[in-house]
Parts: structure tokens; C-alpha cells; sequence
């Protein structure tokens, strides 16, 4: 029997959760990552990828047993070959399932940490599951409508709506023509004002093969070179959390969900109090316009010193215009790996990177200062565990672990976790 390869389809039973919206699944001892499907589905599924002699990848054909949770698909734009929604065809609870198996293999795969560990995680959805995002970019296609780009490759799906946006942002993209190839940038305001801006094309050549880059580094890579061009609404978006207010840049960084910042503070408010009540000193690192630093204040009664430590110097000027008259918040603009190491030592410190995570050095940097508690919040899982692993090895293990659906009809999900020194 010859092995499977592209457009040939196998038969997989036993599916289970991996990461990145993929089921696992396998055919002749071979490992197949199946999109489409969900946990213990029997499948039918085409092969759309056999370059690797370890695994295949395939799309679901048919479905020949079904899911408790599988619903039609609620995205129109996934349905229409779009990358954006792709577990749109899970009910709210299948998707919450998918997520909390996928952190628990990933904590003890990549973490090494036992099921005393993975077996707590707390799952949290924050509502509501679709029509939740605020902020969305969006590629332009060449006949200037703006749209979703496809699953795999470099077209852009448009006539369809990914369900993820709030409909006001939709409704603001769709009636515009827009540069073909440049980006449409797209922000509704706590006050409901939509804001609409344009990124130019980046039409420089690459310095590496598109081949050896993902999409996620070209895009960071073309946010360095392109220019923005504010369309409608002013370009500062307000923004709110609690008592406090802020006026976030177009292109600044906010969490994506409509109470992604309000849920992510509570936690940090719950995790802090809990294991440092009386804390006198506070990192808020990678702090963006300081909303965690805001939080601390409001939770910490003795605090007398938060640093928001972020790169973005908007965010940072931002962050000095919201705390201009709290003496107690000071806003360091450069890289963290800096920062910790000249910084006086913490009680509390919040730590949320951006999807690489933290690493080795810098959570050797934060576990030298000896801070009571260090509340971790990340949203990639993988490199949560990693990182977490890494701390668990420094002598900082997880008192509790919170996983925040806050990303529905997705794979994605936010892992916020407080780490107690074990001495
Ligand atoms: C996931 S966002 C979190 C922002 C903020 N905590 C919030 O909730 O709004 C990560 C932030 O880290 C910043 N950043 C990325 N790399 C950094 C680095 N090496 N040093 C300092 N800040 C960094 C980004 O500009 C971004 O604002």
C-alpha cells in the first residue's frame, strides 16, 4: 500500500485537541492535523499537505460521526475560505473543551508539569462569543474591497463577514473603496466612535523569501516601513477601564475582545491581592498604555510605586497622560530586558508579553528580583507553558491558572497565571 499523499483523503477516528485549531489524528502509526473536525470525531479527510515524512496535513471532508458540539458554521467569511474563524463549527462549550485540552497537553508537554498542575486550569469565557472585537486589520484586495486573508496562501476572501467584529467596523470598512494591497485599520471607541485608517501597500522588496517568513512577521515587518493614513473618526481612540480613561493611537495596541481589559484587570486584581494584599512596589511589564498598572492601584492599598515598562513610545505617552497627576505610576519606555535589571526589586509583577513570550532571560530577570507574586498573562499557550515551566525551574510555581476564552469561533485563547515562590 502506498502512503497517502495530496488530494488523496483517509479515514481518522479518536481525534483529539491540538494546538492551533487542528485535531490530531492517525493514519498507518503516521500523525494527521486535521482542520475542520473536532475531538472524538470520525472523519473523512483530504490531504493537503505531505511535504514531512512525521506528519500530514488535511481539511475535513466528511463527517461520518459527528460532535455533541458541532453547529453549522458561524462565520460566513471561514465558510468562504477565509483564515480567521476557525472553529466556527464548534458550539461555546466544544470550543471551551478544544482550549482547556489543548493548555493541559501543552503544560505538561512543553511546561512539564504533572496533572496536579493541568488538571486545575479554570476556564472563563468572556461574552459575547462572536460580534466581540474591536479593533481588526484587514487586507485590501485588488478591486479595492477590504476582506479577510484566505487560510493558507496570500489571497483575500471579501463578500463575506468574519463574525469576530463588532458590526459597526464592518459596516464602516464595507462602505469605502479602498488602496488595493494596503491595510485597513479598524477601531470602535468605548464611546462608539469608529475609527478607520489606511496603511499604505508596502511595496519594498523583502529582504528574506516570503517562503521563510510567516504572516505574523510580515505583517510586523511592513508595520515598520509603511505609513498610516487616518480615514475617518480622528485617529485617537478613548478607551476605558474601571475609573480611568485613555486615548489609545489607531495603531496602538488594545485587547481585542470588547471587555478583554476589563476581564484580564480582574484577574490580575484577584491574583495580586491574594498573594501580595500589602505590596509596596509593582513591575507592569510589556504595559502598553499601563491599564494592569491602573488595576494595581485600585486593588493595592499600601502600593506606592507601579512601573510600566513598554517600547511603544505612544503607548508610553499615552500611559503619562492617563497618570500625569498619580504619583504613583512611572512609565519607562524601552525593552524590558533592560529595564529589569536596573529597576528597584518588586513585590507584584505583571508580565504580558506579546506571543513569543518571555523567554529564559527574562524570566530569570523577574525571578532574581524575588516579587511575591508574578501574574503571567499570555496569549499564545505554548509559550505560556514554556514560560511557566521556566519559572516552576526558578523556584515560582502556578497558585492558580486562569484560561480566558476571550477569542470565540477561534483557536486562540489568553492563559493568565499567578506564580508563588515555592521558598
Ligand atoms: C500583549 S501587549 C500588552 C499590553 C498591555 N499589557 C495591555 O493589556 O494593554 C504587549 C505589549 O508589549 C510591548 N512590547 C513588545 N516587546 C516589548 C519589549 N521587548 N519591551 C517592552 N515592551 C514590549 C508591545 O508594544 C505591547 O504594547
Amino acid at each position: 500500500m502506498t502512503a497517502p499523499g495530496i488530494g488523496d483523503t483517509v479515514e481518522l477516528d479518536g481525534l483529539r485537541a491540538g494546538n492551533g485549531g487542528v485535531m490530531v489524528g492517525r493514519h498507518d502509526g503516521r500523525v494527521v492535523f486535521v482542520r475542520g473536525a473536532l475531538p472524538d470525531e470520525r472523519v473523512v479527510a483530504r490531504i493537503t499537505d505531505d511535504r514531512r515524512s512525521s506528519y500530514l496535513s488535511a481539511t475535513v471532508e466528511e463527517i461520518l460521526e459527528s460532535s455533541d458540539h458541532r453547529v453549522p458554521d458561524r462565520c460566513a467569511a471561514a465558510t468562504a475560505g477565509a483564515g480567521c474563524c476557525d472553529l466556527s463549527h464548534a458550539d461555546d462549550a466544544g470550543a471551551r473543551a478544544v482550549k482547556n485540552q489543548v493548555i493541559a497537553d501543552l503544560l505538561g508537554r512543553i511546561g512539564g508539569f504533572d496533572e496536579s498542575v493541568s488538571s486545575t486550569v479554570e476556564m472563563r469565557t468572556l461574552t459575547p462569543t462572536s460580534a466581540y472585537r474591536t479593533r481588526v486589520r484587514m487586507p485590501a484586495a485588488a478591486d479595492g474591497a477590504a476582506g479577510n486573508h484566505v487560510r493558507s496562501g496570500d489571497g483575500v476572501v471579501t463578500g463575506a463577514r468574519c463574525a469576530q467584529p463588532v458590526p459597526e467596523i464592518l459596516d464602516a470598512v464595507g462602505g469605502r473603496a479602498w488602496t488595493p494591497g494596503a491595510e485597513v485599520v479598524a477601531v470602535r471607541g468605548d464611546d462608539g466612535v469608529v475609527h478607520l485608517a489606511e496603511r499604505a501597500p508596502d511595496t519594498r522588496t523583502p529582504r528574506h523569501s516570503r517562503s521563510t517568513r510567516s504572516r505574523a512577521q510580515r505583517s510586523r515587518a511592513r508595520q515598520s516601513r509603511t505609513s498610516v493614513t487616518p480615514v475617518e473618526g480622528g485617529g485617537v481612540v478613548h478607551r476605558r477601564v474601571g475609573g480611568r480613561q485613555w486615548s489609545v493611537p489607531v495603531t496602538g495596541f488594545w485587547q481585542a475582545h470588547v471587555d478583554g481589559a476589563a476581564g484580564y484587570s480582574a484577574l490580575v486584581a484577584e491574583m495580586a491581592a491574594a498573594h501580595a494584599p500589602d505590596a509596596r512596589t509593582a513591575w507592569d511589564l510589556y504595559g502598553g498604555v499601563g491599564v494592569f498598572a491602573g488595576t494595581l492601584c485600585d486593588v493595592l492599598p499600601s502600593l506606592e510605586h507601579v512601573t510600566v515598562v513598554e517600547s511603544d513610545a505612544e503607548a508610553v505617552a499615552a500611559a503619562r497622560v492617563t497618570f500625569a497627576d498619580d504619583h504613583r505610576v512611572a512609565a519607562y519606555r524601552g525593552p524590558v530586558a533592560g529595564a529589569v535589571r536596573a529597576l528597584p526589586s518588586p513585590d507584584v509583577v505583571v508580565a504580558d508579553p506579546p506571543r513569543s513570550g518571555l523567554g529564559a532571560e527574562i524570566v530569570d530577570a523577574i525571578a532574581a528580583a524575588r516579587p511575591s507574586v508574578i501574574v503571567h498573562v499570555g496569549c499564545d499557550p505554548a509559550a505560556a507553558a514554556r514560560d511557566l515551566g521556566l519559572f516552576s525551574r526558578r523556584g515560582y510555581v502556578p497558585a492558580r491558572i486562569v484560561a480566558v476564552d476571550a477569542f470565540g469561533l477561534t483557536h486562540h485563547v489568553e492563559v493568565v497565571a499567578a506564580l508563588v515562590s515555592v521558598d
